[in-house]
């Protein structure tokens, strides 16, 4: 099987994203864990999963050239840099650096930028994107703990992390379709634009999208425009048809969830869950330090594991109470001392006999991730849009990364009903 469509993700929650959008339009995909140093598992897509979100800007640049130099190795036709649907980042980056030093890598003068996912509420309108019916900066968004998004203005957060000059493909031109946006893209380049920020607000347009990028080097955005990719490779003849592409062994072992994402929706997802299953919320602000903290959190999971119901430790908190940890700690101490935790009592969990682990928060999940030495994962059946189970080689355990903002409120219940 030869290698199609290579992608680098900033994050790990956003590498399962991207496999699930791939898998569920017929191509076989694995993410892999962190820049590899063997040969690369066969599949129709390979998702480099990167922690490049939040990182220095220079290292960021050296583990995504890194990856794409792996992925060109193994024959990728195209490379796509995955990035959030909410477009987490700093005025610094990562992703206008990282998007330039692709673009001079593959000899490209112009890339789309378009992290719309409709089905998950991020449609993107003149340039402004929103999640649900609130601007990204009213969304919660703009109390993100490590990536506040203050401006929803695309065109202009991401101007402000490049030299290079940012245009807009508006809605009334990718609403006409495939033709229309190429020809707009063209008008883009000609007039010295290096990026384009494309409007999306349904599925259509974003199928219209990939369409039209089918010949393009280099491809950014969220996990949504990719669904118009496979087709590509379809129609040119390369990728066959996959019936059973989400297919993993078959679940076991006990169940846990390990939550460090502060967004809205996992807060109330914990919130439900109190009512149903054993939940510990720990409180670093109280307790600022790693190993007590993990001490109390495996003491407390003593006798409580079972195959029927997950145990939930959280850590997450609402934006006062973040605050309160940074302004103590610093912004990425305060980050860094709760993923340690979380990994600590994942490795925990999982020696004492847990198969069945959903981690939520990117952040987290790639602390997490790393600690348990996964190299690749499998993607299997969504549990919500973007949120996959997927089988961990060689750990053989099933896992499940929950983007902070992903899944309804009965997420961590129901997630299990399809372990
Ligand atoms: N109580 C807390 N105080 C401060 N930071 C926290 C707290 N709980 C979690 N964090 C940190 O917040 C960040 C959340 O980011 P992430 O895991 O990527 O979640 P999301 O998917 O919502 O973006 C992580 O670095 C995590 O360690
Ligand atoms: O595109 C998305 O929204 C996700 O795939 C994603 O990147 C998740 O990031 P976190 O919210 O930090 O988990």
């Amino acid at each position: 099987m030869a290698l199609l469509l290579g992608c680098i993700a900033d994050d790990f929650t956003g590498a399962t994203d991207l496999a699930n959008t791939l898998v569920k339009n017929g191509m076989t995909a694995v993410q892999v864990i962190g820049v590899p140093s063997g040969p690369l598992p066969e599949a129709d897509a390979i998702i480099i999963a990167l922690k490049s979100r939040t990182v220095p800007v220079r290292q960021a640049v050296a583990d995504s050239l890194a990856a794409a130099e792996a992925l060109l190795g193994a024959g990728a036709r195209q490379i796509f840099f995955k990035y959030c649907s909410t477009f987490d980042s700093t005025d610094e980056g990562n992703i206008g650096p990282v998007a330039d030093a692709l673009a001079a890598r593959l000899g490209t003068g112009f890339a789309i930028a378009c992290p719309a996912f409709p089905t998950a509420g991020r449609t993107i309108f003149q340039g402004h994107l929103f999640v649900g019916a609130a601007l990204l900066n009213e969304s919660g968004m703009e109390n993100h703990p490590l990536t506040p998004m203050r401006d929803s203005n695309l065109v202009r957060v991401l101007a402000r992390q490049t030299e290079a000059s940012v245009g807009l493909v508006p809605f009334a031109v990718v609403d006409q379709g495939a033709f229309a946006i190429r020809q707009a893209m063209t008008r883009l380049t000609e007039s010295g634009r290096r990026y384009g920020i494309v409007d999306a607000i349904t599925d259509e347009h974003l199928v219209a999208i990939g369409e039209a990028v089918a010949a393009h080097a280099l491809v950014t955005g969220g996990s949504g425009v990719a669904m118009g990719l496979p087709g590509n490779f379809r129609r040119a003849g390369l990728l066959p048809d996959r019936p059973d592409a989400a297919t993993l062994p078959p679940a076991k072992g006990a169940l846990a969830v390990l939550a460090g994402s502060c967004s809205r929706a996992t807060l109330g997802q914990i919130g439900l869950a109190r009512d149903h299953a054993p939940v510990l919320e720990l409180d670093p602000l109280e307790t600022p330090d790693a190993a007590v903290l993990t001490a109390q959190a495996l003491t407390w999971a003593e006798g409580k594991l079972s195959e029927e119901r997950p145990i939930i430790i959280a850590a997450s908190a609402p934006p006062d109470r973040v605050a309160a940890l940074q302004a103590k700690l610093g912004r990425d101490a305060a980050g860094a001392l709760v993923e340690h935790v979380l990994a600590n009592v994942a490795e925990a969990l999982v020696q004492r006999g847990v198969g069945r682990l959903m981690v939520a928060g990117g952040e987290t999940s790639g602390a997490v991730v790393t600690r348990l030495g996964v190299n690749a994962l499998r993607i299997g059946a969504e549990i919500d849009p973007g949120v996959p189970w997927t089988y961990a080689e060689p750990n053989g355990i099933h896992l499940a990364l929950k983007s902070g903002n992903f899944g309804t409120r009965d997420f961590f219940l129901k997630a299990f009903a399809h372990a």
